[in-house]
C-alpha cells in the first residue's frame, strides 16, 4: 500500500506576522506531504478554535503523539476517515482540544501525501481528471481596518478583479500593474504615504473610505487602458469589525459617520452602483442575515454578495443563508471549519445551490501553497490571495504552475 502513513511530525513554525504556527509532515511508505495552518486577524466568532490553550507548544508536546499514534497504519487517501479520527480524538464541537489549525494541517497534509503517493498533483488527486478551469485571483490592493493601522480606511480590502484576463499568468500581473499603479496615485494623492503595507501586502492608505474607493477606481481604469484587460473592483469590508451592537450601528470613524442597518444597505447598494463592483463581501456584521438577504434581493443579480464571517465555511450556516437567500457568494478558508472534509462538504453546497465559492488565504500566512491547489479541485471561479508578498505569491506562483501543466486550461466562468 503505498499511501500508508509512517510518520506523522507536526512543528512550530512562523507565520507572516511572525505569530507561531502548525506545520505537520506525512510521510507515507511512497510519498511525503507537507502543509501548514494560516491564522485570521478579522476571525469570525463562529470559526473553530485554532489552538488548544496552551498553544502550539502544547500541540507539539501533547497532541502530537496521540495524532500520529492514531493516524499511523491509516492510507493517507482516506481523507474522510483521517478527518473523522481527529474529530474524534479532539472530542469537543469546536475542535479547541487539539485546534482547528491543527487538525487542518494535518488533513491537507495527508492529502498532499496521498497525491504524492499515487503520483499525482493535488489538484487532480482531488479534483480528478477533468479539472481544467483556473480560478481568478482577487488581488489585494489597499489595507485597511484589522489589517492596517489607526489612520487607514474602515474597509478592510480594497480588492480587484483583472475579469478580462485570458489566463491566469496575465490575470496575476494585472493585479500586479493595479498594485504598482495605486503606489503611484497615493504617493501624490498624500504627501505622508511611506509606502507602508498592511498585513495582506495591500498598502495602507492615510485616506479615507470615500477617497480609498475613488482612487481604486482610478487605478482599475487606468490599468485597463494601459493593458487593454478588463479589471473591476471589489471589497472585503469585513463589517463586523466596525459594527457597534450597542448602538446598533456601523461606526466608520475614518469618516465620522455612523450608519444603522437599512442606511448601511443603501450605502452598501450606492458603492456597488457607484463604482459597478464586482464583488462586496461581508457587507454586515456576521450576525445580520437579513442585512445580507436585503442587500443580495436588491443587487445580487449585478454584484456577488459574499459571506465569510456570516458562513465561516460551515455547511450548517451556509444552509441557513441559501434558505434566506442571504448571499451569492462564500467565502471558503479550510481553518475556519478544521478539515478538508468539511471545507468540500461546504463548497459542495455552494455550487449545487449556485453560491460562488471562492477559496481564501488569510491575513496571517506561510508559504504553504496548497490553496492554489484547492480552488483549481474544487472549481472555484474565484481566489482571494492576495497580489504580492512571499506568502501570497507562493499561491500566486502555484496557480501559474498549474496553468502550465493542464492540457486544456481555461478561465472560470463568472456571470
Ligand atoms: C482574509 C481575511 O482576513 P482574516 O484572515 O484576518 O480573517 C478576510 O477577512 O477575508
Ligand atoms: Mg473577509
Amino acid at each position: 500500500m503505498d499511501s500508508v502513513i509512517e510518520d506523522v511530525r507536526v512543528r512550530k513554525i512562523l507565520d507572516s506576522r511572525g505569530n507561531p504556527t502548525v506545520e505537520v509532515d506525512i510521510i507515507t511508505w511512497n510519498g511525503f506531504g507537507r502543509a501548514a495552518a494560516p491564522s485570521g486577524a478579522s476571525t469570525g466568532s463562529r470559526e473553530v478554535v485554532s489552538f488548544p490553550e496552551g498553544g502550539v507548544d502544547q500541540v507539539i508536546s501533547e497532541v502530537e503523539d496521540l495524532i500520529s499514534s492514531e493516524l499511523i497504519g491509516m492510507a493517507a487517501e482516506d481523507i474522510e476517515d483521517i478527518d473523522e479520527v481527529l474529530r474524534e480524538i479532539d472530542g469537543t464541537d469546536n475542535m479547541s482540544a487539539i485546534g482547528g489549525n491543527t487538525s487542518v494541517a494535518v488533513s491537507m497534509a495527508a492529502a498532499k501525501a496521498a497525491a504524492m503517493s499515487f503520483g499525482m498533483p493535488l489538484y487532480s488527486f482531488l479534483g480528478g481528471n477533468f479539472v481544467s478551469e483556473m480560478p481568478y485571483p482577487l488581488g489585494n490592493m489597499m489595507n485597511g481596518g484589522a489589517h492596517a493601522g489607526p489612520n487607514a480606511p474602515d474597509i478592510q480590502e480594497f480588492l480587484v478583479v483583472p475579469i478580462g484576463a485570458k489566463d491566469v499568468e496575465e490575470a496575476v500581473f494585472a493585479n500586479v500593474a493595479v498594485h504598482k499603479k495605486l503606489k503611484e496615485l497615493l504617493s501624490k494623492k498624500d504627501p505622508d504615504f511611506t509606502g507602508g503595507k498592511g498585513d495582506e501586502g495591500g498598502w495602507i492608505p492615510n485616506i479615507t473610505n470615500t477617497q480609498a474607493l475613488e482612487i481604486q477606481a482610478q487605478a482599475c481604469e487606468e490599468t485597463r487602458d494601459e493593458l487593454g484587460i478588463l479589471i473591476r473592483p471589489g471589497l472585503d469590508m469585513a463589517s463586523s469589525e466596525f459594527w457597534d451592537s450597542e448602538k446598533e450601528k456601523y461606526v466608520y470613524s475614518q469618516d465620522n459617520i455612523e450608519r444603522d442597518v437599512g442606511e448601511q444597505v443603501e450605502y452598501v447598494k450606492d458603492l456597488i452602483e457607484t463604482y459597478n463592483l464586482f464583488y462586496v463581501e461581508d457587507p454586515f456584521d456576521e450576525n445580520d442575515f437579513e442585512g445580507f438577504r436585503e442587500l443580495t434581493s436588491k443587487v445580487g443579480n449585478k454584484c456577488r454578495i459574499c459571506g465569510d464571517d456570516l458562513f465561516v465555511t460551515n455547511s450548517r450556516l451556509l444552509k441557513k443563508g441559501i434558505d434566506e437567500k442571504a448571499a451569492n457568494a462564500i467565502i471558503i478558508k479550510p481553518n475556519q471549519i478544521g478539515s478538508l472534509t468539511e471545507t468540500y462538504a461546504t463548497v459542495k453546497l455552494a455550487k449545487e445551490n449556485n453560491v460562488m465559492p471562492v477559496v481564501s488565504h488569510r491575513s496571517g500566512e506561510t508559504c504553504d501553497e496548497t490553496i492554489a491547489h484547492l480552488a483549481v479541485a474544487f472549481g472555484a471561479p474565484m481566489i482571494k490571495t492576495g497580489a504580492i508578498g512571499g506568502e501570497r505569491i507562493a499561491k500566486l506562483n502555484e496557480l501559474i504552475r498549474i496553468e502550465a501543466e493542464l492540457s486544456n486550461p481555461k478561465m472560470a466562468r463568472l456571470f
